[in-house]
């Protein structure tokens, strides 16, 4: 089932010449998990912003579940637990009051509220800050904070603006950790915006790549990282004096006495490895390109 439909969405901000976001195209099916990369300034934001209806496009149209957003906003209040990039709107309330608010307004009785806030403290390793108000936390905290009231009530749709930035490297995996098991136990469709290119490999399933306002790559990372860099890097590592024997077509670059990096097509792949004896090999590596070499790729090209 498609979530998000959104046909060629344009937006210039009042007193800009340059569109923050030009022709913007784009599905995202139910249950998957979309990341949105790109530079500073290159619209992710202004994206997002518009697919919660907290910014009018100038044209095009975005759908929910198969509805205009703009004729149903209903559909992103029932469906969508959004987490911006900042956000004052919770300084009044406790960390515990803020969960348990939010949980309530979004339909929970007052009990389950009260679960649903227990749960979202241990979920987010935020017991300890509940009776805290969240105008006193530091970045991180609040924005576990942020993420957590996005999450309240368990929306089906989660979209979230960089949930992992000022987040230490635990917390970081936390995140990530438990994105993917909501989504696995839950079916939630996440969008999220992120920086995190080497931690979002992991965990997305579709990568959409923005620059300028434009949306130059969209698709899974491994059938785009095949489109930019056909060619894998193995490394072979031996005991110096038995170097393995290779097939006469391949070179190698030795990197160090017993230690070679061999460069190979994705269709070398298989019988490389299948006509090298390991018995004679200690270890080897097989490298693709990673996700951050396709977002400089595509993000950074003129
Ligand atoms: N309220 C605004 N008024 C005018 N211009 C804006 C406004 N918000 C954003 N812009 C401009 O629109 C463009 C896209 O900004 P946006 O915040 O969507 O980028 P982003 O990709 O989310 O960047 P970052 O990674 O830095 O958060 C930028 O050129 C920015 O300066």
């Amino acid at each position: 089932m498609i979530i998000y439909d959104i046909k060629n969405v344009v937006k210039t901000y009042p007193g800009q010449t340059q569109p923050a976001n030009k022709n913007i195209s784009l599905q995202i099916s139910e249950a998957e998990i979309f990341g949105i990369l790109g530079d500073n300034g290159a619209g992710k934001s202004t994206l997002v912003r518009q697919m919660v209806n907290l910014l009018a496009s100038d044209s095009g149209s975005i759908s929910l579940l198969g509805k205009n957003i703009v004729e149903a906003p209903y559909l992103v209040q029932m469906n969508v637990g959004y987490m911006p990039q900042e956000s004052g709107a919770l300084n009044n309330l406790t960390v515990g009051e803020a969960l348990y608010f939010t949980s309530h307004l979004r339909g929970l009785s007052r009990a389950d509220a009260q679960k649903e806030c227990n749960y979202l403290l241990d979920l987010w390793q935020i017991r300890e800050l509940r009776h805290k108000p969240s105008s006193r936390l530091s970045g991180g905290q609040r924005r576990l904070l942020r993420l957590a009231v996005a999450m309240a009530g368990l929306p089906p749709v989660l979209i979230l603006d960089e949930p992992t930035n000022d987040l230490d490297p635990q917390r970081r995996k936390l995140v990530w950790d438990n994105l993917r098991q909501i989504n696995q136990e839950q079916g939630t469709t996440i969008i999220l915006i992120t920086h995190d290119a080497i931690e979002a490999e992991k965990a997305i399933q579709r990568v959409g790549i923005m620059r300028a306002g434009e949306l130059v790559a969209v698709g899974r990372p491994s059938e785009l990282k095949q489109q930019v860099d056909r060619i894998l890097r193995l490394e072979l590592f031996f005991s110096p004096d038995s170097p393995p024997e290779l097939p006469p077509s391949l070179t190698y670059i030795p990197l160090e006495p017993g230690h070679w990096q061999v460069l190979l097509e994705w269709a070398q792949v298989t019988s490389t490895l299948n006509s090298l004896n390991l018995d004679k090999i200690d270890d080897f590596r097989l490298y693709s390109a990673t996700l951050e070499d396709l977002y400089l790729h595509y993000a950074t090209q003129a």
